[in-house]
């Protein structure tokens, strides 16, 4: 698991180490040499003789990549280090021009100096370098990147191509993202490499920033972290055995668990094929169709192992492919919702439709689509609500906060967390990078090839879902917090059987389906 503390808590355990005197920006400025070193000889043969360009901005940050020029021009580096500020970190300053680092500054106070570069300029000795090394802010930045920074940067990203071009090696983060929230305030330099120094922030988890900072690592600085409360979690491969329900010997098809799954309409048989199959497929003890005859026929031609009606299940997907005028659904729906036992008598016990589901009869609910307008005032955690943006916005509208599906799509991060406040429930974002929110959790996964944004990838995420929930049923109705685990796993198995599916190329909803089984039993035995 990755854990991406708040940057407070970042601060907060770089200090007693900076009192005692611990040289931290040696050891980064050091090991972000090292790596630039290496990406210089893996990409060129050579490292004696690249070019590197360094930005440089006014904190500590710059302080980071001036010691870091001072390196690479020991090492015969190239190196040009372009200031952004008036005043940069002044031992960096005189270590990089000892070392030989040529120092030139593209900050509009310098315009008229003999060692002044336009920010055009420097743009274009950006482009023409190997590596440029983004040191111009880091986790104290405070909105978009500002002034000279944000000139270069917005020359740059015009000019620069998809592929080839510089390698660029972000220091700690891509300047000028929100470092705790992930949104993109202003013009960023997409980093291919970012190296965080001693835990990396949230914003390189979260999306939209999370795009711009594809590979990080982190370099280790001693920082103490384990007293931090705030932060966003990212599971791995290495999480899915830990957290998936296990198969064992004795454990019939209902301890396994059942999965109800009310979708699909004549309209749209599909996402019901597609969200029960993805329930089958990836180790429900049973799943239960619920919906008109003729779209359970369809379920059962693709799925001969669906049960067609009602009855006790350990799970509910409500929702994908539902038709908002189809009052025998809806009451289905709301039937479902009532199990998650959202108040006093308010849960269904009658005949036949359920029995002693999760913990003292309430049973976890996946609400996606057309359900999520069904939802009463206030949910459990163990409703998880699976919108993606525009149904996000909807919902938040809805609730009194007006917003557009743009909004959300910039702050997908801070709008989850709003939903969440407002309903109770967990939320599981859909997008590239899928966010979910539980009370007091943030997680983010980023598995999701761009391929699969395709028509019913939803309705397998909520299949899928609906499979581990059941098959955890009682736990997650006692211990909500694991909640917003199982959905990030969900999300996480998802991307991953998209990948395997074809990887590199072309899937679709039903290619992630038939992926599923196998997808599973290999992160099940890493
Ligand atoms: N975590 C560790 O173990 C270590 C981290 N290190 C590095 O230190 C930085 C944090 O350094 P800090 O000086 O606190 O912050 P920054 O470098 O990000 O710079 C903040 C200054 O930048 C100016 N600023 C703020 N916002 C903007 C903006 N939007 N546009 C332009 N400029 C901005 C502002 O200065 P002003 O003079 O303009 O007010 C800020 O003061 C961390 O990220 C690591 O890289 C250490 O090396 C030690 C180990
Ligand atoms: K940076």
């Amino acid at each position: 698991m990755i854990e991406a503390v708040a940057t407070e808590h970042i601060r907060h355990a770089e200090r007693p180490l900076l009192d005692a005197g611990a040289p931290l920006m040696a050891h980064v400025a050091f090991a972000v040499a090292q790596r630039v070193r290496h990406e210089l000889s893996a990409r060129t043969g050579e490292v004696g003789g690249r070019r590197v360009v360094v930005l440089v901005g006014s904190g500590n940050n710059g302080g980071d990549g001036l010691f870091t020029a001072a390196h690479l021009a020991r090492a015969g580096v190239r190196t040009l280090a372009v200031t952004v500020a008036p005043k940069v970190h002044a031992e960096g300053l005189e270590a990089a021009r000892r070392a030989g680092v040529v120092v030139v500054s593209s900050a509009s106070s310098a315009r008229d100096s003999q060692d002044a570069l336009s920010p055009g300029a420097a743009a274009r000795e950006a482009l023409a370098a190997d590596v440029v090394v983004d040191a111009m802010l880091g986790i104290g930045a405070q909105g978009a990147l500002r002034g000279a920074g944000g000139a270069i940067v917005r020359a740059v990203n015009r000019q620069r191509p998809r592929r080839g071009g510089p390698f660029v090696v972000a220091i700690d983060v891509p300047s000028g993202i929100g470092v705790d929230d992930g949104t993109v305030p202003g013009p960023v330099l997409r980093a291919d490499l970012t190296l965080a120094c001693g835990s990396p922030a949230p914003g390189l988890l979260l999306p939209p920033a999370a795009h711009l900072a594809q590979d990080v690592d982190v370099i280790d600085t001693g920082l103490d972290l384990s007293g931090a409360t705030s932060k966003v979690l990212r599971l791995e491969d290495a999480d899915v055995a830990t957290l998936w329900p296990r198969a064992l010997p004795e454990h019939d098809k209902y301890r396994r668990g059942v999965v109800g799954v009310v979708a699909g309409t004549r309209a749209y048989p599909g996402a019901a094929v597609l969200a029960t199959g993805a329930a089958v497929r990836s180790g429900a003890g049973m799943v239960r169709h619920v919906g008109a005859d003729d779209v359970t026929r369809a379920v059962l031609a693709a799925h001969p192992e669906v049960v067609h009606g009602t009855g006790r299940v350990q799970a509910w997907v409500v929702g994908p492919g539902l038709d908002t005028e189809d009052a025998a659904q809806l009451r289905q729906v709301d039937v479902a919702l009532a199990e998650a036992g959202l108040g006093p008598g308010a849960y269904f016990s009658g005949a036949g439709v359920w029995g002693d589901g999760g913990s003292d009869g309430i049973v976890p609910v996946v609400v996606d689509a057309g359900a999520l307008s069904r939802l009463p005032e206030r949910c459990a955690p163990w409703i998880v609500l699976t919108p993606h943006a525009g149904e996000l916005a909807r919902l938040l509208t809805e609730r009194g906060v007006a917003v557009d599906r743009e909004q959300v799509e910039s702050a997908p991060a801070e709008h989850a967390a709003t939903a969440q406040r407002l309903t109770g429930a967990t939320v599981l974002l859909k997008g590239a990078t899928t966010v979910v929110v539980g009370p007091g959790q943030v997680l983010s996964q980023a598995e999701a090839p761009a391929w699969l944004a395709t028509a019913g990838a939803g309705d397998v995420l909520a299949g899928l879902l609906g499979t581990l929930l059941a098959g955890r049923s009682r736990e997650a109705v006692q211990h909500p917090d694991l909640v917003a685990r199982l959905a990030a796993l969900a999300a996480l198995v998802h991307g991953r059987a998209a990948t395997e599916a074809n990887p590199g190329g072309p899937v679709s909803a039903s290619m992630v389906v038939e992926a599923l089984p196998r997808t599973i039993a290999r992160l099940l035995a890493d």
